[in-house]
């Protein structure tokens, strides 16, 4: 029987892996396929956008694949997806996910199941909108580079060549040997199933920085009802300072469920299917102080009740 294709996306938040994952995986009809999703928080977003009952889906929340929280459950993981039959086999990482350590991960897992897995490589995906403003922000968007196989800079459909060429200098000076590809849209070309990505190895294995201590904090909240976009819309762009990363999705007056996604200073909407309550998550940059942030910019903009959780 032929290895499963193993693909690590990685990318920081919001940098546009489920987006590229997505599409990846519209065009895979009739091909057997696994999606390892990990997000930091305990509510899946992603999980939600990917359901399709052709893919085999094992999630896990509440940290990062590769901390040792719960590297131990991603090993289980495709260690399960191995006796599947399946023929690839992607796993997103969440945006804090530093690959690191990957190859200790897929060491392990070539004990748990023998043979199984031909490790394709891992595919950092770089937000061209947002990235020279995360870049000093923290040293795991420097741990994905430097531990890629293939760079693919995203977004770039909202940005100048002036600022592309910016970007691929600074993954250049961080990665010198991966290849760097380009995605408008969402849309990716594909011709990297093609090529031998591990030829493109720059850094050795080495320890994560993911930690449950500097795993950033993340809430969600809860709110039945609707209220006006320009409300919502005001809400967030109180909190952008304060957070990393909102995704969820919204009951919007007059206009129906929005998916909705905030990363950097950028806030986008797209029409989704009715959900049973409007949920969002978000990922803070100040810790535990975000809860009193997100409660005043809540009751100043919209002043509804609304559930927050962590
Ligand atoms: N204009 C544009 N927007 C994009 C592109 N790729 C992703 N987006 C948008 O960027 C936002 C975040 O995309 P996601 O695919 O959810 O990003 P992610 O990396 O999975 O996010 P996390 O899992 O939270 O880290 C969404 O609003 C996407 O629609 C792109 O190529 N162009």
């Amino acid at each position: 029987m032929s290895k499963i294709k193993l693909y690590f996306l990685t990318g920081f938040l919001g940098a546009g892996k489920t987006t590229i994952l997505r599409n990846l995986l519209e065009n895979m009809e009739g091909t057997k396929v696994g999606v390892i999703q990990n997000e930091l928080g305990k509510i899946s977003i992603d999980g939600t956008v990917l359901q399709n009952n052709d893919i085999q889906m094992i999630e896990l929340n509440r940290g990062s694949i590769f901390c040792s929280c719960l590297r131990l459950s991603f090993v289980d993981a495709l260690t399960q997806m191995a006796q599947k039959g399946l023929e690839y086999v992607f796993v997103e990482s969440s945006g804090f996910g530093d690959p690191s350590n990957a190859e200790e991960i897929l060491a392990a897992t070539e004990v748990m199941a023998p043979g199984a897995y031909d490790f394709r490589g891992c595919i950092c995906l770089v937000d061209c909108y947002n990235f020279l403003d995360q870049i000093g922000d923290s040293e795991t968007i420097d741990r994905q580079l430097k531990h890629c196989n293939l760079a693919v800079l995203t977004k770039v459909d909202l940005v100048g060549s002036e600022q592309i060429e910016q970007v691929k200098d600074k993954v250049r000076e961080i990665n010198p040997v991966c290849p760097i590809t380009e995605s408008a849209n969402g849309n990716i070309d594909r011709s990297f199933y093609d090529m031998d990505l591990m030829l493109y190895k720059w850094a050795e294995c080495e320890d994560t920085t993911n930690s449950s201590k500097n795993k950033p904090k993340t809430f969600s909240m809860d709110f039945t009802g609707e209220i006006q976009k320009e409300k919502l819309e005001a809400f967030l762009a109180k909190i952008e300072p304060d957070v990393f990363r909102v995704k969820g999705f919204f009951k919007v007056e007059k206009e129906g469920w929005e998916k909705v996604d905030v990363v950097g200073k950028k806030r986008d909407y797209a029409p989704y299917e009715p959900q049973p309550k409007s949920q969002l998550v978000f990922i803070s940059k100040i810790g535990i102080a975000l809860i009193r942030e997100i409660a005043a910019a809540w009751e100043e903009c919209v002043g509804l009740p609304m559930k927050l959780n962590n």
